[in-house]
């Protein structure tokens, strides 16, 4: 489809949101290298250099090959709460320089028992490293500052106890930067039914959002999984790939429900067919009933910025300079950062 009207469109100083953006999957390599070569220096890692472990060029990790990025090797270069700290703030600057105006990082609570940090102080640190950022001066093309909010996610592999762990925080700070929580991980990993009664109670905490990863692969996406998590009555719903009809149709039911699509991610792990053009962006973003809010999930392993995200769906499904603008806009409604930020936002993004 021509697009005549997008080359006029700056997408790095657009402002934008940006609701779906795991911390330590957002980490660049660069930032990961700098970690590296300090510890090293230290005599502190005996890990392969981040530029060799990840290549620059190397976007296409499927789902087999991405999750074992985390649990074996960008954790036991992030391990202590300095290293935590820095890497917060180059995620920070790294999307401010983008263009975005307001985030919803996510992260899953881990404790470092070596470098003598607990879940909660987890937690802390990274809410500390956002107060920090948010008394620097703004950095992003546009002029406007970054606000930050933080999601705790609960691991598909979590046990029940430990999940709970991560609601309880989540209702700690509540109120003092975390506004919602999550349900991530490797879709390969059976879903305990056990995580249910956890995700109920979450739904009747008042002001806590709730976001899930949804449908990302056939193996997450049985019509008993789908009903289980719409019936926790998410706010927001990730991925959205491997839906029926029927749970289509289930998802319209639920007027104002957002989609937090991720394309690059999706496309370069192979997690949808016909490349770009292909993305179910195209299916749903002119359904009213839905929220449509682009994301990048990881753009520290896929390296698609958010401004890219925007320039994709412009080149791919010829949005043009308005119709980019409103998709910016709408997904304020489903943020979880309240009213006030809301008419900050309102105030900031642009109309045309
Ligand atoms: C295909 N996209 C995805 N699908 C599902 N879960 C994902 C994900 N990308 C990241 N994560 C989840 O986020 C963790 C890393 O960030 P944090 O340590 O929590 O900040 C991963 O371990 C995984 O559980």
């Amino acid at each position: 489809m021509a697009n005549t009207n997008t080359a006029v469109l700056d997408y790095a100083a657009l402002p934008k949101i940006e609701l779906h953006a795991h911390l330590s999957g957002s980490i660049s390599r660069q930032c990961l290298h700098e970690v590296w070569l300090t510890k090293k220096t230290a005599g502190e890692t005996d890990l392969q250099d981040p530029l060799i472990e990840m290549p620059p060029d190397k976007h296409d990790y499927d789902l087999k090959t991405f999750f074992p990025l985390f649990s074996s090797y960008i954790y036991n270069l992030v391990n202590d709460a300095a290293t935590l700290r820095y890497t917060t703030l180059a995620v920070l600057r790294d999307f401010a320089a983008d263009g975005v105006v307001y985030l919803e990082l996510r992260t899953t609570p881990r404790a470092m028992p070596a470098a003598g940090l607990t879940e909660a102080g987890y937690v802390q640190t990274i809410l500390d490293a956002i107060a920090e950022y948010e008394r620097e001066p703004p950095r992003s093309e546009n002029g406007a500052g970054l606000r930050t909010k933080l999601i705790l996610s609960i691991d598909r592999r979590h046990a029940p106890a430990q999940a709970a762990r991560v609601l309880a925080l989540a209702k700690q700070f509540l109120g003092r930067g975390v506004v919602g929580i999550d349900l991530c991980g490797d879709p390969a990993t059976p879903l305990d039914p056990a995580l249910s009664p956890i995700f109920e109670e979450a739904r009747r905490v008042p002001g806590l959002g709730m976001t899930l990863h949804f449908a990302e692969a056939e193996c997450s996406a049985s019509d008993a999984e789908l009903d289980m998590l719409l019936g926790w009555r998410p706010d927001r719903i990730g991925h959205v790939i491997c839906v029926s009809d029927r749970v289509r149709r289930g998802i319209m039911e639920r007027p104002g429900i957002g989609l937090e699509l991720c394309l690059s991610c999706n496309v370069h792990a192979g997690m949808v067919c016909g490349g770009f053009e292909g993305h179910h962006f195209g299916e749903w973003w002119r359904i009213q009933e839905t929220v449509v809010t682009l994301s990048t999930d990881d753009v520290g392993v896929f390296e698609s910025p958010l401004s890219n995200e925007y320039a994709l769906v412009a080149q791919h499904f010829g949005l043009d300079r308005t119709q980019i603008c409103a998709l910016v806009r709408r997904g304020v409604d489903i943020i979880f950062g309240g009213e006030e930020e809301k008419k900050r936002l309102r105030d900031i993004l642009w109309v045309e």
